[in-house]
């Protein structure tokens, strides 16, 4: 039995979790459910021809097989390559969790699995008094945690792992994805963590020189969330 979704979180920003959450909706798709992806918060955007877009919207549309509205796969979108909360307050602005909430809810009924991608690691801040934590916990889905594999992930891992469970979140498993092709000790590293992290290990992705997604989906082993 399949969960109605995930909400895929990192250890940090810039470690995969785009790339995580479109291999989850590409591999879902092709179990013939119905899948749509959501970047609720999405800041930093590519200018092209003068407009504007926001690539993690683009790769998680184009990995989905249900076509819903922009609205809903991004609820707030913000210019500027900074912290959610900062870059809502610089456009006047306070994200709503309630907002996100009711459009995952449409989501949720155009769709058998929903993949929602946060933005940053699971304690960036969304306002004032939230954070990503509280999102995760607002929507509530089990979480799927990317490691970017490099030096220093072992404290980030442990310490996200340690704040998804104490949001009383179900941890459905991680993914060791190698983002820098030099790290010293990369076997090492993944036993600490398959040791300590205690949880379903869905796969571990080498440093990708192409972007291919056949060839992604062989080091990834989500039959495990089933
Ligand atoms: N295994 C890999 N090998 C090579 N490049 C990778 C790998 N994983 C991710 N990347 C690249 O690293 C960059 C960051 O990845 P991605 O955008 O998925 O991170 P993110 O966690 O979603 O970041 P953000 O917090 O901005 O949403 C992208 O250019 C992506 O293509
Ligand atoms: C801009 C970036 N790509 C993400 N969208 C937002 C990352 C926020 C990180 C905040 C922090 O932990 O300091
Ligand atoms: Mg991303």
């Amino acid at each position: 039995m399949t969960a109605r979704g995930y909400f895929v979180t990192g250890t940090d920003t810039g470690v995969g979790k785009t790339l995580i959450s479109a291999a989850l909706l590409r591999y879902f798709a092709q179990r013939g459910l119905r899948v749509a992806g959501m970047k609720p918060v999405a800041a930093g955007c590519e200018w092209r021809d003068g407009v504007a877009y926001w690539d993690d919207v683009e790769q998680l549309r184009a990995a989905a097989n249900v076509d819903a509205a922009q609205a809903l796969v991004n609820t707030y979108r913000f210019e500027a390559a900074v912290a959610p909360h900062i870059a809502a307050a610089q456009a006047g602005m306070t994200i709503q969790l309630d907002v996100i909430a009711r459009a995952c809810d449409a989501l949720h009924a155009q769709a058998d699995v929903v993949i929602v991608e946060g933005a940053g690691g699971f304690r960036v801040p969304l306002n004032d008094h939230q954070d990503m934590s509280d999102l995760a916990r607002k929507l509530s889905l089990p979480v799927i945690l990317v490691v970017g594999m490099r030096l220093g992930c072992i404290n980030h891992a442990l310490l996200s792992a340690e704040a998804i469970r104490q949001a009383g979140l179900p941890l459905a498993g991680w993914v060791a994805n190698r983002i820098d092709p030099a790290m010293a000790q990369f076997d090492a590293n993944l036993a600490t963590l398959q040791q300590r992290l205690n949880m379903p290990l869905l796969g571990v992705v080498p440093w990708l020189a192409s972007m291919d997604f056949s060839a992604l989906s062989t080091y990834l082993a989500f039959e495990k969330l089933l």
